[in-house]
């Protein structure tokens, strides 16, 4: 029996609330499956392509004098909800079905980050839909949002994504845990915070790295593993090119060595690895594992993704 955080990817949830309830549902066989087999699962999710759509609607109903504008801390809390919803739901109704006594609750999560953080001068975060380039240049020009090509897959609108330092609610992620509760916690990264000196917390315009996060969470709840699931199967080397070579299990000198030849692109692979990193060589007989979504019975086997130890 391992204790694991399953982290789901937001590229890897479809583009629309029809698409995520399928995929969510197809995960959430697996989910069982391994609630099932004994393992103390906790997940995590992104919401880069989902965050970005809610503030893009919401901005549109405010441009045309129907509505207010919806900050991004707002937006995040809105992500949380929609995902934290399928995902809820999916996986009450195969715990249900599977005869498993087991709640699943989504938890509103605020993670806290620093004011001075350098990520608020260089948004790097990849959030919403693809554009063409000459799309994205059009759209920078109107409205002063910024673009980054996102590993080779399109323009995409970028926000500042500091890194998370704390997660406000993990008391209460530690005793839901301990009451045989199945938590999403950490949703989008968290709810980027910023704390001031008398311990007031408020919400602050960035989106935390989901990976990230999911690392912290792992870490502090003394998780045995960490299962980033995206949308490919392995990590790879030269990835995109000819020679492409999937990873099956790196070390923490050899994932460093890679990083250092850029073999991860910014804002996508990299941050996963660097979170796989961080989670592995800050305890013991710890095993970080990347795969794809559909691929989450045979990770858990041991038979697919890279894994990453310490
Ligand atoms: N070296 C690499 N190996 C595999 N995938 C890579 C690599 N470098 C960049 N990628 C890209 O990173 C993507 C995963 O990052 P991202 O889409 O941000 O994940 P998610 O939203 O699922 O968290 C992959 O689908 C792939 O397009
Ligand atoms: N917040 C976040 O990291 O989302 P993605 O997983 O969609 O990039």
């Amino acid at each position: 029996m391992a204790k694991i955080v399953i982290a789901l990817g937001g590229n890897a949830l479809g583009k629309s609330p029809e698409e995520q309830l399928n995929l969510v549902k197809n995960t959430a066989k697996s989910l069982a499956g391994a609630i099932s087999q004994g393992h103390k699962i906790t997940i995590s999710h992104g919401n880069g392509p989902q965050v970005g759509a809610i503030n893009l609607g919401m901005n549109y109903a405010n441009e045309h004098n129907q509505g207010p504008a919806f900050p991004f801390p707002e937006c995040g809390a809105m992500s949380q909800g929609y995902i934290g919803y399928h995902l809820q739901q999916s996986l009450q109704n195969e715990l249900n079905r599977q005869n498993i006594t087991q709640d699943v609750v989504t938890l509103i999560t605020q993670v806290e980050v620093e004011a001075d953080d350098p990520a608020f001068k260089n948004p790097t975060k990849p959030i919403g839909t693809f554009y063409s380039k000459k799309q994205a240049e059009k759209i920078e020009k109107e409205k002063n949002y910024i673009f980054k090509e996102d590993a080779g897959r399109g323009y995409r609108q970028v926000i500042a994504s500091p890194m998370p330092k704390n997660i406000i609610e993990i008391d209460s992620v530690n005793r839901l845990i301990n009451n045989n509760n199945v938590v999403i916690a950490g949703g989008g990264g968290g709810i980027p915070v910023l704390k001031s000196e008398g311990g007031n917390i408020k919400g602050v315009s960035a989106v935390i790295d989901k990976d990230r996060s999911s690392a912290l969470l792992a870490d502090n709840i003394v998780a045995d593993k960490l299962i980033i699931l995206t949308a490919v199967e392995y990590v790879y080397m030269n990835y995109g090119k000819s020679d492409q070579e999937a990873l099956q299990e790196i070390d923490s000198k050899q994932a460093k060595d890679l990083i250092q030849e850029k073999q991860f692109a910014t804002g996508s692979m990299l941050p996963k690895i660097e979170a796989c990193l961080d989670f592995v060589t800050q305890g013991k007989d710890r095993e970080a594992i990347i795969t794809s979504l559909e691929n989450l019975d045979d990770a858990l086997a041991g038979k697919t993704g890279t894994i990453i130890k310490k």
